[in-house]
């Protein structure tokens, strides 16, 4: 379980986590959304451990930040961080050769199911491929806890729901815990259990999808504008 509590991160005077409480329990596919500049990342890099806090606290299995969460944690940033000059078979090395859960099999099947080829050049790739590349890296770990922030910026719309599967069915093999950012709100609605939307650094809203579009009787997107509205009242 990840526990995230009065969670505070500023840069300069800008407040980007401010107060931020909440629990990812294990097995759920939770989304942190919310409009540009809302603290998704910051919330993001510092469960990964990248960002420290100024104030609260972060576990991961009742375990503050060590190699051991570390271990446990597969973050996918939101920029490319690959060297150009690999190819994606060298990137594939390397974090077989850094990371003892690396799973080969399901390197394997990623690659087939994104229809990627291992001698490609990452400078060769287009933005959508290398974030494909980029996801195949992340998700071919066993890590139980996967960060993906902004997995499918730069990707067209059939590839988004192509990925979007993806994950869940790597989710439904390894009952990992998935928390992803993304803009993207009706493509990966369907995929989520949970929601957490963030807003300066806030968190508006917290809860299981299907309840409250039950509760609401709207899409999540039409709940997500309600709630966004209010705050900015
Ligand atoms: N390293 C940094 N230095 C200064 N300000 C930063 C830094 N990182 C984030 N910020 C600021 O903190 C706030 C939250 O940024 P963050 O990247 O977490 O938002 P976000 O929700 O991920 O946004 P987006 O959807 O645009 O990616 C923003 O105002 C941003 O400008």
């Amino acid at each position: 379980m990840i526990t995230v509590k009065d969670a505070v991160k500023s840069f300069g005077k800008k407040k980007a986590l401010d107060g931020v409480s909440f629990t990812a329990a294990d097995g759920q596919i939770i989304g942190l959304l919310g409009t540009n500049g809302a603290g998704k990342s910051t919330m993001l890099q510092s469960i990964a451990g990248l960002l420290q806090l100024d104030a609260g606290t972060i576990t991961l299995d009742g375990k503050t930040h060590s190699l051991s969460t570390r271990a446990m944690t597969a973050f996918l940033p939101d920029v490319d961080v690959w060297y150009s000059w690999m190819k994606l078979s060298d990137a594939m090395s390397y974090m077989r050769d850094i990371y003892w859960d690396w799973d080969d099999a399901k390197a394997r099947h990623l690659l087939e199911y994104f229809e990627l080829t291992k001698g490609t050049f990452i400078r060769d790739a287009s933005k959508g491929t290398r974030a494909k590349m980029k996801l195949l890296l992340a998700l071919s770990r066993q890590a139980r806890y996967l960060l993906l922030d902004e997995p499918f910026s730069g990707i067209d719309p059939f590839a988004r729901q192509q990925i979007a599967q993806a994950i869940v069915s790597d989710f439904l093999e390894e009952q990992q815990t998935i928390l992803i950012t993304t803009h993207e709100v009706s493509e990966v609605e369907v995929i989520l259990d949970e929601v957490l939307f963030i807003h300066e650094g806030k968190l508006l809203l917290t809860g299981n999808v299907e309840s409250l579009k039950q509760e609401k009787n709207k899409s999540l997107m039409d709940i997500l504008k309600e709630v966004y509205d209010i705050a900015r009242l």
